[in-house]
């Protein structure tokens, strides 16, 4: 036992002599820390290898990372070369190392990496270990770069070594009587575990270990400790009184600098919201802007057709002004071409007019000849024409009764007795002998009259039988007048055709029983045809067909149609007379060419029905009553032709309906031809002087000079084409009126449109300003987007350095927490002390004082810089103002997430802090709440990783710290 108490205070002396020996380096052995040591009786020294403290206890001496070295001092301490080492690296260093005794060669070479050294050669018991270090790669520092474990044996030595945070680089340190314990296998392994960067290592010495009463040096080791551990419950109470009372300053210093964040994250709220209604504004701006662009180009490409169109236009106008003008010119050119034409065209004019006057002047002599000559032969002329004796009566014997001896000058004797002979005279007779060309040749100068626009009436009178029939048409091979007259009128229409135009057209009708029936008419329905009086005075039957008729050939099938119609029935004195006036009437509508003068003048032929005396025939009923008519109209005729003869103001034309048809010409507007038609023989001598003397009375009639039958329809139709001219005239004068106004309205839209043209191209370059404007007002928008956007991430930036500085605001905090929970437990663990401190020693100081050096050791010297933390909150403050500033600056919005986040981590900061420092604290609890609520689930799972973490530690550190005091 004695000896046990000698030999622990041989190593009492030992570590004295130690601590004298750092003395020497200007290091106090006292301030090492020691706990980091995991072994009882295990220490730390800042000083260097001396030959001293390698006494001759040592058995191996490993220099790591280096060679042999052989020392020549007394101690004969013999240091081998690196050695019994699994993996790592050597890393060796020419710097001086400052202190390290006599033998620095040790501390300039190093394994360092992930390594670890098996001895196996060694006999079983206890060793002392000592463990040499120098920091000759991190020579700038800082602290804690280079943090590793210890482990002897697979059991925690030393824990968390920093040889830096000790003794700086390129000084010794040395961990020493790590004591040992060597199993029957003879193997001591020393592993070298790093925390932070890989560990190092110089030198590696084993020694033999004094064998001391285990009991004896717990106590003293015990003492020593309790001794120690107190002075230092001592000291870390005073301290943590002063922690505590910084604690409260930082935490009334993180309370204004809670307010200040909250102050920030309402700017960064305001900002945001203003960001974000900016960048709402902006879209906004750039829809606007995007849709007026649009329209914009839609109204340009408008306006752009519509200026090509008007362009267009524009040209053709200009062409067409172009082409107008050359004309204008040409018509300008033209002018004394024009006047001299003109001037040829107005003689001419003059010399036709002078030419037409003459030809009127000798037309109206000739006419005027013609009608004296006319006039000379009489305008009512009375042709006799006597058959010949057909085979009944020559059969029959009768005697010729008429004269023809002096026939030659129109006179004609009828014998009415042996002496007696009556003589009659005509305008001309003609013989049996004569043929039916002698007989036209006659009538036609009259027929000739129709043309001039006289109405001429020529008609055959006489006994039925005697020839009327034959004389007016004919037979188809020895045609009559009518046939012939029509033929000579066509040709002498033929003829004239360059003075005249003319329309013919014929009327067939008879009259029968008083009756007039149309022959032409193509239905048999009996129509009641009336004549009437024209407006004009002429008289007319309306609805009677005129057949227009431009050739002899139509005119003859003509009277062939109307012959076939003709009503004929038979007696006993002819078979084939015919007993009703047969008429056709030709009406020609002439027009001079030269001086447009139109007449209408009409031609009657009539083939009248037999004039025998009734008492002479034996009709009756029907034949009688047609006898009777016949001799009526006949009669009729006779009472004109009286009427015109004695001139009295009546003529009585309306007594029948043939008078009433030749109304027009009979009498002495016109010319009238009589056929009178006799027979030779004896047993007709009272008829045919009957004929002669109806004759000899119509040739007594003295007709007054012919009128020209002008054609008044005509000049109805001049004087209302006139009206219709003047109405055209006044029209076109309407129109050009409304030309004029349409051009000048033209003229006026023209200049309209040249106004809005240029209108159009001010607009179309105000338009084109615009876009320019705009393009220039869009461009400085992406720019201000772009600026927007680079203030955006300024402000993300700011954020997050926010965020930094929160978190570590928010460590900081944690830091100064956990010292304050170890100070209030220590504060009561030490007024329970003073009352029951030995019952409560052994088990306090063992867990309590353990656990929280374990759990965390670098708070404790973490502590030693507290200090310096209370200017680092105040710095946090002054990046904080900074940070505001920079704001005010800016005046721009942040982003909403980086203000959620920095939210966050301050919301989490703040429920780090409120349950336990709710009396110092001065936040508002409902937004602290909301904070929570809004970001409490991020952080709480960051807090409970922490918390694992340091948990799992203080476990593994217990159960380390367990093992050592069970050893
Ligand atoms: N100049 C003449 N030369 C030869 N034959 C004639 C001549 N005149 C009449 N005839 C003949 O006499 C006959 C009777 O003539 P037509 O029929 O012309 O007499 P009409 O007077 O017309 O009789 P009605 O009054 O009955 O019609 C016919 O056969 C006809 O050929």
């Amino acid at each position: 036992m004695k000896e046990g108490q000698e030999q622990a205070s041989e190593m009492e002396n030992k570590d004295l002599s130690s601590s004298d020996h750092s003395c020497s380096c200007n290091r106090n052995e006292d301030d090492i820390d020691d706990s980091i040591l995991c072994v009882l009786g295990s220490k730390v020294v800042r000083s260097g290898l001396l030959e001293s403290n390698a006494s001759g206890k040592v058995l191996k001496f490993i220099n790591a990372g280096g060679e042999d070295i052989q020392n020549d001092g007394d101690s004969g301490i013999c240091i081998m070369h690196d050695q019994a080492f699994k993996g790592g690296d050597i890393l060796r260093t020419n710097e001086t190392i400052l202190e390290c005794g006599s033998l620095s060669s040790l501390y300039q070479s190093v394994r360092f990496g992930n390594f670890y050294y098996q001895f196996d050669d060694l006999s079983c018991g206890d060793y002392f270990l000592d463990l040499y270090f120098a920091e000759i790669i991190n020579t700038n520092g800082p602290e804690g770069i280079r943090v590793f474990d210890i482990l002897v044996q697979d059991e925690l030595a030393v824990s968390e070594l920093d040889v830096y945070s000790y003794v700086g680089a390129n000084r010794p340190l040395k961990v020493m009587d790590i004591r040992v314990t060597v199993g029957l296998d003879g193997v001591l392994v020393i592993k070298f575990k790093g925390v932070i960067g890989t560990p190092v290592v110089s030198g590696i010495c084993i020694k033999e270990a004094p064998k001391v009463p285990d009991t004896l040096l717990f106590n003293n080791l015990r003492t020593k400790h309790i001794s120690k551990y107190e002075k230092k419950i001592e000291e870390l109470n005073t301290r943590c009184l002063m922690k505590t009372n910084e604690c409260y300053e930082a935490w009334m210093s993180l309370a204004s600098l809670n307010k200040q964040l909250e102050k920030v994250h309402q700017e960064l709220d305001k900002k945001s919201f203003e960001n974000h209604c900016l960048v709402q504004a902006m879209g906004l701006q750039e829809t606007k802007l995007k849709d007026a662009t649009r329209k914009h180009d839609h109204e340009k490409n408008y306006w752009i057709t519509a200026i090509n169109a008007l362009g267009n236009n524009i040209k053709i106008m200009k062409q067409e002004q172009t082409k107008l003008s050359c004309k204008a010119h040409e018509c300008a050119n033209l002018v004394p071409d024009m006047d001299i034409v003109i001037s040829a065209i107005q003689r001419q004019v003059a010399q036709f007019e002078d030419l037409k006057q003459k030809y009127n002047e000798e037309l109206l002599k000739r006419r005027k000849l013609y009608n004296q000559v006319q006039e000379a032969k009489g305008n009512i002329r009375v042709f006799c024409r006597c058959r010949p004796l057909d085979k009944h009566e020559a059969s029959a014997g009768h005697a010729m009764v008429v004269d023809f001896s002096t026939s030659k000058d129109g006179d004609i004797g009828i014998v009415t007795g042996s002496s007696t002979k009556k003589l009659y005279r005509f305008d001309r007779v003609y013989t049996p002998n004569d043929g039916q060309v002698d007989v036209v040749a006659d009538a036609l100068p009259m027929v000739i009259s129709v043309l001039d626009g006289y109405n001429v009436c020529i008609f055959a009178y006489g006994q039925t039988g005697t020839g009327k029939t034959f004389t007016m048409e004919g037979t188809e091979q020895n045609r009559g007048v009518n046939y012939r007259t029509l033929e000579a009128l066509f040709d002498t229409v033929d003829e004239r055709k360059d003075i005249f135009s003319c329309m013919i057209s014929i009327s067939v009708l008879e009259v029968y029983n008083e009756q007039i029936r149309d022959l032409l008419a193509t239905s048999r329905a009996s129509k009641k045809l009336e004549v009437r009086q024209a407006s004009e005075g002429s008289h007319h039957v309306p609805g009677i067909v005129e057949a227009k008729v431009e050739n002899i050939s139509e005119v003859w099938n003509a009277l062939q149609a109307g012959n076939n119609a003709r009503a004929v029935g038979s007696n006993n004195v002819n078979d084939h007379s015919s007993r009703s006036h047969c008429m056709i009437c030709i009406t020609v509508r002439a027009k001079n060419l030269i001086n447009d003068e139109c007449t209408k003048s009409k031609l009657w032929l009539v083939d009248l029905a037999g004039s025998e005396r009734l008492a002479k025939t034996d009709v009756q009923g029907d034949r009688l009553k047609e006898a009777q008519n016949i001799n009526r109209s006949l009669s009729a005729l006779g009472d004109v032709i009286s009427a015109l003869a004695s001139k009295t103001t009546h003529v009585p034309y309306r007594n029948s309906k043939l008078t009433h048809l030749l109304q027009d010409s009979l009498g002495g507007d016109s010319k009238t031809l009589m056929y009178v038609q006799i027979s030779p023989s004896e047993k007709d001598m009272n008829e045919t002087l009957c004929s002669l003397n109806f004759a000899t009375r119509v040739r007594g009639v003295e007709l007054g000079p012919a009128k020209k039958q002008m054609d008044t329809s005509e000049l109805q139709k001049l004087k209302s084409s006139l009206d219709k001219a003047k109405q055209d005239l006044r029209s076109k004068d309407e129109a050009l009126k409304k030309l004029e106004e349409s051009y000048q309205s033209l003229e006026a839209k023209m200049k309209y449109k040249d106004q809005v043209h240029k209108n159009q191209q001010e607009k179309l370059d105000d338009l084109a300003g615009q876009l320019e404007f705009k393009t220039q007002l869009c461009k400085q928008l992406e720019k201000h987007t772009s600026q927007l956007s680079d203030e955006v991430k300024e402000n993300k930036y700011i954020c997050s350095d926010l965020q930094k500085k929160i978190k570590e605001l928010e460590d900081k905090r944690t830091l100064q927490v956990q010292p304050l929970k170890f100070a209030a437990q220590m504060q009561s663990f030490s007024s329970e002390k003073s009352n029951n401190i030995s019952k409560e020693r052994k088990t306090w100081s063992t867990h309590t004082s353990m656990e929280v050096m374990n759990h965390n050791p670098r708070v404790l010297r973490a502590s030693n810089r507290l200090p310096g933390h209370g200017s680092d909150l105040l710095r946090g403050t002054e990046s904080l103002r900074e940070l505001r500033r920079k704001h005010d600056a800016h005046n721009k919005s942040g982003v909403e997430n980086s203000f959620v986040s920095s939210s966050a981590s301050v919301t989490g900061s703040a429920c780090l802090f409120d349950g336990k420092a709710s009396g110092a604290r001065q936040i508002d609890p409902s937004k602290a709440f909301a904070r929570v609520t809004r970001t409490a689930k991020p952080f709480s799972v960051v807090r409970n990783i922490m918390n694992k973490d340091q948990a799992q530690r203080v476990k593994e550190r217990g159960a380390v710290n367990t093992r050592l005091w069970s050893r």
